[in-house]
């Protein structure tokens, strides 16, 4: 064990172990996640070579090889809870993404929600036992976010009763889904149903394109991998042209929308049930901005605590970089943020859970809230932990730019979550429609509910004009509740700013639309303070929750650094709002000193009870014993370049041209 790294961790005022359980949701679940974890690790057939070392067709088949394993291994096992199999394939896969992962997130999801009945004994046990692996086909070559105007037909035939399926120009071509290009034989195929002569919109079918068995291509089916990209190395994202493929009328999910026999259409209670995939998986998301966020902070802090670097007192030894207060001041509150965002995720999954679960029972209240807060929340959490993860790979200067850190990799495999499943300033523009509309409805004095609620106290004090000395006044920065309160009425202003906005451009004769696109900055803006209140009182919710007082001392700070960064980022609002004043700045900064002060001897303690196994961050420069330098050593010498001493570019180029010269 490294020295530096096992004083940080015995200078740590709080047991690890019990923030740990804290984290899992008990000591229970931290005990059974292990356990799980702890068969892959054990277990040979995932001991592999690093695949920073292969090439791309390298990558897809040792993941694909793996998905197979792991399937195989967990039905061994008996691993069926969802969450259980999430822990297993964590841990296999690090921060690497899964062959056929849409099968699981997006392919088994869209079945289970839309299928009937009948359906839904056809196709579920045929998807389970992997005969029919699937993926979910919706973005086309020339439109991702604009989903209804998707081109790709399919067309009731009442005479065979069958659909006929149609990408009718270049534009139509699916693009991008996972798994499509090489490994799945189904896709749900999201096209404009016409039946009796009209369109219906979009909805969703389930096309077969490859044989099963020979998993040859059906005719009519022009399908293929779109190349390599960004990162995604693993993923056969891939290209799907249709030419009159005829399905059964039975492969339309019927669940809320149906074409009968005689072509009649019926409408769904919802036309967005459709959308119901988008919103789990953005929904599940903003667990994943932790996730990512949480190993680019165990990995940079514990380098820092490593690393030494320069002179800061004259003659003294060179100090741990993570006593520079700039390199505190980077990756510190995004530490803040990682916990932060891990609580958040948990709420945004059992929001999900209790929401969907009314939606099955025929109640769809809540659905407008849950879109809203799920496109709002993955937006933002995926913006900032997508920049996060680079602060934290430029933060280990020049060897977090190697793949040895891991650092690259996990950037590039999570930097697409701000553009999949809806690119996220549309995603902002989602929840601040939303916004506007909770802010118009209590403007009149309807009450709105959930966690727009706080709009209903911004027109009672419109209608009940205070005492000056009963209003607001500005944020005490020592305290986190007054913290929350203000993110609460920069929020509520920045809502009420955007809704004149909009007010003032209609007044100058636009259509709506356009009004609404010459405040969209208004608007984005309304919706990222709105989610960061959201982030900020779960945050400080979750506190009341924990009783053991160490560990609740240490969280407290962590928020404490969340909520006050978050005002030191956004000072402007803070001003704009009234909430702050100009004397008050140089407080902030004083304030944010004394917080970094307080983490910064529990910093590694605070990562390590993220309990990321070495394994699952594969990062010579995060690991547990920060054995940093000996290892990059050997993982260097691994490198294919160094396979031979001489490599053969010499003998065909180098050595020619020096003979010639
Ligand atoms: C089965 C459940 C099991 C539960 C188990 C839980 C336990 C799980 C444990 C572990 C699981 C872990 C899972 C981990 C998952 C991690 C994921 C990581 C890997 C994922 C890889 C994914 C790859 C990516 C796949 C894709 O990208 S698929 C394609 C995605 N595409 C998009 O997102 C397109 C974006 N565009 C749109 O959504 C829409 O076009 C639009 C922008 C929203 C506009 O739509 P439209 O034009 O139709 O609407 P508007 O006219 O703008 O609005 C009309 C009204 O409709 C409302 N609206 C819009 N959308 C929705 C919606 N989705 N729901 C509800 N309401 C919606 C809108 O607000 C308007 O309302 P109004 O009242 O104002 O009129
Ligand atoms: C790695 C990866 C995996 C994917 N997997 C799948 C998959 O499995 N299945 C699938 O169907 N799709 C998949 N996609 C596609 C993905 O869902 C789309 O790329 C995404 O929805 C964004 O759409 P777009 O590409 O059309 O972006 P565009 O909409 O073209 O966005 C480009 C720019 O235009 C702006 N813009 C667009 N519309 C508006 C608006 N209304 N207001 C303001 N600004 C706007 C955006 O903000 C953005 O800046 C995947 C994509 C990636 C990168």
């Amino acid at each position: 064990m490294n020295p530096d790294l096992r004083k940080e961790r015995e200078a740590a005022t709080f047991n690890t172990e019990l923030l740990t359980h804290i984290l899992d949701g008990g000591s229970e679940r931290t005990r059974r996640r292990r356990e799980i974890e702890s068969l892959v690790i054990g277990d040979p057939d995932f001991c592999h070579e690093d695949a920073n070392f292969l090439s791309r067709s390298e990558r897809y088949e040792a993941a694909v090889k793996k998905s197979a394993l792991m399937i195989m291994k967990m039905r061994e096992y008996g691993i069926s809870d969802p969450d259980e199999i999430y822990y297993y394939k964590c841990i296999a896969n690090g921060s690497h993404p899964e062959a056929i992962g849409l099968h699981f997130v997006m392919f088994l999801p869209t079945l289970k929600s839309l299928c009937t009945p009948a359906q839904m004994d056809k196709w579920l046990p045929l998807a389970l036992s992997f005969q029919v692996i699937g993926t979910y086909a919706q973005t086309e070559m020339g439109h991702g976010t604009h989903i209804r105007a998707l081109e790709t037909t399919a067309t009731f035939d009442p005479a065979t009763q069958e659909f006929v399926l149609n990408s009718p120009t270049v534009s139509s071509i699916k693009w991008w889904p996972g798994g499509l290009g090489k490994t799945s034989n189904h896709a749900i195929v999201l096209a404009q149903l016409y039946t009796q002569g009209q369109c219906h919109g979009l909805h969703a079918f389930i096309v077969p394109i490859r044989a099963m068995g020979t998993h040859e291509p059906l005719p009519g089916v022009v399908v293929g991998d779109i190349g390599p990209k960004f990162g995604f190395d693993e993923i056969d994202n891939g290209f799907l042209k249709l030419e009159n493929v005829r399905i059964p009328r039975e492969n339309m999910l019927m669940k809320y929308a149906k074409v009968e026999p005689d072509g009649r259409y019926i409408k769904p209670p919802s036309d967005k049930l459709t959308y119901g995939t988008m919103v789990f998986i953005r929904s599940m998301v903003v667990g994943e901005s932790a996730k990512a966020i949480s190993k680019a902070c165990t990995i940079a802090i514990r380098y820092s605590t490593v690393r030494r670097q320069s002179e800061l007192r004259p003659g003294e030894p060179e100090p741990q970089i993570l006593d520079y207060q700039t390199q505190q001041f980077k990756l510190l509150p995004l530490l803040a943020t990682a916990y932060a965002f891990h609580f958040v995720g948990q709420y945004m999954r059992q929001t999900y859970l209790r929401i969907t679960g009314d939606i099955n029972l025929g109640d769809f209240s809540e659905l407008p809230e849950l879109h809203a807060l799920s496109a709002g929340l993955k937006a933002f959490t995926t913006w900032v932990a997508s920049a996060g993860i680079e602060v934290c790979r430029m933060s280990c200067g020049g060897h977090g730019y190697s793949h040895c850190s891991s650092l690259p990799g996990i950037y590039v495999n999570f930097t697409p979550t701000c553009t999949y499943e809806g690119e996220n300033t549309v995603m902002m523009l989602q929840t601040a429609r939303y916004l506007l509309k909770s802010y118009t409805q209590a403007s009149a004095g309807q009450k709105v509910s959930g966690m727009v609620s706080y709009l209903n106290e911004m027109s009672q004090q419109r209608l009940q004009p205070q005492q000056v000395s009963a209003r607001s006044t500005s944020v005490n920065l020592k305290d986190l509740s007054s913290l929350v309160e203000a993110y609460k009425i920069r929020a509520s202003k920045l809502v009420e700013l955007a809704a004149k906005s909009l007010q003032t451009e209609l007044q100058l004769m636009k259509t709506k639309e356009d009004a609404w696109n010459h405040c969209s900055i208004d608007l984005v803006r309304a919706s990222d303070a709105h989610c960061h209140f959201v982030i900020v009182k779960l945050f400080c919710s979750k506190l009341a929750e924990v009783e053991d007082t160490a560990v609740h001392s240490a969280l407290y700070s962590l928020a404490h650094l969340y909520a006050l960064h978050g005002v030191y980022q956004n000072t402007g609002d803070f001003l704009q709002a009234g909430l702050l004043t100009v004397p008050q700045l140089t407080q902030v900064t004083q304030q944010l000193k004394e917080l970094l002060s307080q983490i910064r001897p529990n910093s590694v303690a605070l990562v390590d009870a993220f309990d990321y196994r070495d394994e699952m961050l594969n990062s010579v420069l995060g690991r547990y014993d920060g054995n940093v330098y000996d290892n990059m050593f050997e993982w260097a010498r691994k490198s294919p370049l160094n396979q031979t001493e001489v490599h053969n570019s010499f003998y065909k180029y180098l050595k020619p041209l020096q003979s010639k010269l």
